[in-house]
């Protein structure tokens, strides 16, 4: 039995490229499909939010000068693709998904309507909601941690490229070492950087746990689901 009925999946954009140097590299995101597949077999019902990074950060484009709203709109749009490519794929691999867009783009993918998007996961479907949360100076985090607490997710869980929360970033900082679980308060105070605090202050203020674990490791996304040891709780 799976430890939550309903789950909101944050899926790191930047981890879609694999080995390649940008984009979507297509092993990556079948290997990625197939994982939620598993979880929804269990009869877990999941939304997702991927970001954007693999394609372009509203940050990068404002560092170079772009207008910074612009560049989270393109940034948003990175989303976007990353949500069609997702859909498209799990099409492929035998599931059905639905998309769902924070910035209206109709000719492409449905707005979202939140009694729609909860009448979507009541019947099996996978929603994946696009466009973060259709506000630019915003993250995809934020966007996770809100649709999260709109359609009553039991969890957060980010599926990134470090395996939980460490005291520092454990890409800079090999003495770094990782927290089992940590509270929202600790988390903040500290300033780790592995979500971005708007998205830690949404959760701990919704009491909405979050787990952070590796999107690279196989298996480790039925482990979460199924309540066992793997990666960092933050909790209130
Ligand atoms: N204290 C910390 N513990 C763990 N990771 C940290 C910490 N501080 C910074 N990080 C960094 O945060 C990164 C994860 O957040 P980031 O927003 O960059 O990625 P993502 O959300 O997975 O990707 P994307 O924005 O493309 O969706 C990790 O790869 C890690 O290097
Ligand atoms: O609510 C949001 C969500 C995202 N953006 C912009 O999109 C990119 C990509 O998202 P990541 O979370 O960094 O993967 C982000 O850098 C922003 O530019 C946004 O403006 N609002």
């Amino acid at each position: 039995m799976p430890a939550y009925k309903r789950i909101l999946l944050k899926l790191s954009g930047e981890a879609l490229m694999g080995d390649d140097a940008y984009g979507i590299n297509r092993a990556t995101i079948v290997r990625m499909v197939r994982e939620i597949q598993e979880v929804v077999q269990l009869g877990c019902e999941v939304a997702v939010v991927i970001g954007g990074g693999n394609i372009f950060r509203g940050v990068a484009g404002g560092s170079v000068g772009m207008d910074r709203a612009t560049a989270d709109y393109m940034g948003m749009l990175a989303t976007v693709m990353n949500s069609l490519a997702l859909a498209d794929t799990m099409r492929q691999e035998g599931m059905t998904a639905r998309v769902m867009s924070a910035i209206s783009i109709e000719q492409v993918v449905e707005p979202y309507v939140r009694p729609k998007a909860l009448q979507y996961l009541e019947e099996g479907k996978v929603v994946i909601f696009a466009a973060g949360t259709g506000n630019p100076f915003f993250t995809t985090d934020t966007a996770a941690a809100l649709r999260g607490a709109e359609i009553g997710a039991q969890i957060v869980l980010k599926a990134t490229k470090v395996d939980g929360v460490y005291t520092a970033d454990p890409k800079k900082d090999p003495e770094a070492t990782r927290y089992t679980q940590i509270s929202f308060d600790e988390a903040i105070t500290k300033n780790l950087q592995v979500l971005d605090a708007t998205a830690f202050a949404l959760c701990r203020d919704q009491k909405l746990p979050i787990k952070v674990f590796s999107i690279f490791k196989a298996g480790a996304l039925k482990r979460v689901v199924m309540g066992e040891d793997e990666g960092t709780l933050v909790h209130v």
